[in-house]
């Protein structure tokens, strides 16, 4: 198979280069990802074997694309090759080498945003520390940055340095680690470690990164560590297309890149395959008043297209209405298909107003970046007790369920245990262990026979999955064990539907792992627990699971990121939400990020691109008069079929915005 066919020159070039270092840094839609794919493709034929290939991306939901791309393309069964986000293939070194930190066993717990807040709080409060005072996500972050390198203690984060290091005991001593350790703690493990480090560049001959301006610096520090000695290591990425620097992204890394593999071959790509001429030269025209950037100009051989047209509804409803409409009409002339269709936004509080239209419509969607399936409270009790049966020494999440759904075990009977495993430093669960039995315990007969219960209660479970009766039935029986549906009744007396459409997502949820633990078997691999529970911890917000075709995909600009759609709406694009008020705020070198993101938002589109920039907007209680995006008018004039003025709704006051806001681009101010 040749699998250069159809690609132009200097995508074949970047495919057929696979020694030495390569770097690609090309425009939105310029095919990186494809030449990514078929790269891997090539490889496989020239018989480097799939363990040797590792390509590295930035969710879930792109790695299971590449993948399956790679998979069609070669018509072979994947089983040897790593495909993954770095978060997730920091886990599978973790599972492999983690009994080298010390006090670590290979059965650890991963903690997410919550559990690390709640451990956070946790441990303020055995300093003694106010915790309802203190802000658990700027301490969070404070956090992240020390253990990403990004930060060292100073004179305003030094009050918290001893929080950190009670928060560090406290992880290990839960036998947990937290998202930032998925990347750290390799990098020390590889670090100290020579001959494991060896081990891994000896199988990781061939290294690739997606997304590469996305890659935060301790990320770029472990693809290094690893390709250091190969230098087989390509990296593709766009860095007007960075949007992640809140949360660490470093595009400099490109400029470390250079300089740490300085014979790299570099490639431009600079076609576009995705868009068309109009959208093209809209997204190229706002990019190019970024000053911070490498210059470059894409260009397609599409025709120019479409308009892009603009509309300026009353208010968010009214905008609802108007994209529902309009993909109605599509649909109906058979122009579209649902999931050709994108609706993005600025941010997710943006969502409510559609997803009620698109329910009233009856079009069908799916939205990422809501409350992600696997952080509902009925699905995360569930999780915490397959946690605790893989990790009983995981106290946070024993103190989540010990009394749910209830079982009378007490304030004060917790509070005996948590001293006695304070005092013996051992984790709550061998404390209880202890205490169950022992006569001098200082615990009435009553609570007892309650602790030794749920003893028994975990311990047979803990049986039942680890002996192979498979993880999707364990959690069935538990949940009838522990009488989940008649606590949900209990909780939801008043209503009684929302104890049902609970109920329903359990259901959902052990479908899901039985579906899972069948596609484990057909794929030869063993349906762990642990795997299990690694996999779902890095589902994010961003990428949820549900793939289903046929649906409208509603989501933040920052979840669209590599995809794209053959029509998108780009709702909200207003002064105060296009860029974000609170982001420019906050540092007034965010408004280039922040014209990166409208960049990546336009340039999702293939054929036809709506934007709608609402007159009003209700924000909690009060309803926000809006003005246009000024991003609006950097867009070169001729490109746009503004619709300003033409619907009975619109108000003098928006068009004099608009028309003031063009003066002022026109004056080139
Ligand atoms: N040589 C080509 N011939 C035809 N179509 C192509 C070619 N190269 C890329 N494409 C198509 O163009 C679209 C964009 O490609 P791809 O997603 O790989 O771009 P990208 O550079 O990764 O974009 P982004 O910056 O948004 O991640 C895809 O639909 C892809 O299949
Ligand atoms: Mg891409």
């Amino acid at each position: 198979m040749d699998f250069t066919s159809g690609l132009n020159d200097r995508q074949k070039e970047a495919v057929l280069s696979i020694d030495g270092p390569l770097l690609i840094i090309a425009g939105a839609g310029s095919g990186k990802t494809r030449v990514i794919t078929h790269r891997i493709a090539h490889m496989l034929t020239q018989g480097i074997p799939q363990s040797s290939i590792l390509a590295l991306t930035f969710t879930n939901k792109a790695a299971r694309e590449m993948s399956e791309r790679v998979r069609e393309l070669t018509k072979k069964k994947l089983s040897n090759l790593t495909v993954s986000t770095f978060h997730a293939f920091g886990v599978q070194i973790l599972r492999k080498t983690i009994h080298l930190l010390p006090g670590y066993r290979d059965n650890f717990s991963i903690y997410d945003q919550a559990d690390k807040n709640a451990l956070i709080k946790e441990c303020a409060r055995e300093l003694g520390m106010a915790p309802d005072t203190l802000d658990l996500w700027e301490i969070g972050n404070i956090f992240s940055s020390v253990k990403t390198f990004r930060h060292k203690w100073d004179g305003d984060t030094k009050i918290y340095e001893k929080l950190f290091h009670e928060y560090q005991e406290h992880l290990q001593l839960y036998n947990a680690v937290d998202f930032d350790d998925l990347i750290v703690r390799p990098i020390h493990i590889l670090q100290e470690n020579p001959e494991v480090l060896e081990s891994y560049r000896e199988r990781f001959r061939y290294v690739m990164v997606d997304e590469f301006q996305d890659t935060s610096m301790a990320q770029y520090r472990l693809m290094k560590i690893l390709s250091e000695t190969n230098r087989n290591i390509c990296v593709v990425g766009d860095d007007d297309q960075s949007i992640y620097s809140w949360r660490g992204a470093n595009y400099e890394n490109i400029i470390n890149f250079e300089r740490d593999f300085p014979e790299l071959t570099e490639i431009k790509l600079e076609q576009n395959y995705r868009s068309t001429g109009n959208i093209l030269a809209a997204a190229n025209g706002l990019i190019a008043h970024n000053t911070n950037r490498k210059e470059k100009e894409l260009w397609t051989g599409t025709g120019y297209g479409n308009a892009i047209e603009i509309y300026y509804p009353e208010n968010e409803q009214r905008e609802a209405e108007f994209i529902t409409t309009m993909i109605r009409m599509l649909k109906s002339r058979g122009e579209i298909e649902y999931h050709d269709v994108g609706v993005l936004i600025r941010t997710n509080s943006l969502s409510a107003t559609l997803e009620d239209a698109f329910l009233n419509e009856n079009i069908p969607y799916r939205i990422s970046g809501g409350t992600s399936f696997f952080q509902r409270k009925e699905i995360k009790d569930l999780i915490s007790y397959l946690r605790i049966m893989s990790n009983p020494d995981d106290d946070m999440n024993l103190l989540r369920i010990i009394n749910t759904p209830r079982r009378g075990i007490g304030k004060r009977t917790l509070q005996r245990i948590q001293e006695t495993a304070q005092k013996k430093n051992c984790s709550i669960y061998s404390a209880i262990s202890a205490l169950r039995y022992a006569s001098d315990s200082g615990l009435g007969e009553k609570a007892q026979t309650d602790l030794s219960d749920f003893v028994s209660l975990i311990e047979y479970y803990r049986e039942m999955v680890f002996t192979g009766k498979g993880i999707a039935k364990t959690v069935q029986s538990l949940v009838d064990a522990v009488q989940y549906w008649p606590y949900l009744i209990g909780e939801h007396q008043k209503n009684e539907s929302t104890a049902r459409w609970k109920y329903a997502n359990i259901c959902r949820f052990i479908e899901m792992i039985a579906q899972w633990e069948e596609t484990q078997k057909e794929e030869g691999r063993k349906a762990s627990v642990y795997d299990y529970l690694n996999r779902i911890t890095l589902i994010t917000r961003d990428d949820d699971q549900d793939d289903d075709d046929g649906k409208v995909n509603i989501m933040t600009i920052h979840a669209a990121k590599g995809l794209e759609f053959s029509l998108v709406f780009l709702a909200g694009v207003e002064a105060h939400l296009v860029p974000h008020a609170r982001a420019v705020e906050e540092d007034p070198a965010n408004l280039e990020e922040e014209r990166r993101l409208f960049y990546v938002a336009i340039t999702r589109a293939r054929e036809k691109l709506y934007i709608t920039s609402c007159r009003s907007r209700r924000n909690m209680r009060d309803v926000l008069v809006c003005e246009p995006s000024p991003f609006l008018t950097e867009i070169p004039e001729g490109l746009i079929e503004d619709h300003i003025g033409e619907d009975e709704l619109s108000t003098e006051d928006a068009v004099e915005a608009l028309s003031a806001l063009r003066a002022k681009f026109a004056s080139g101010s």
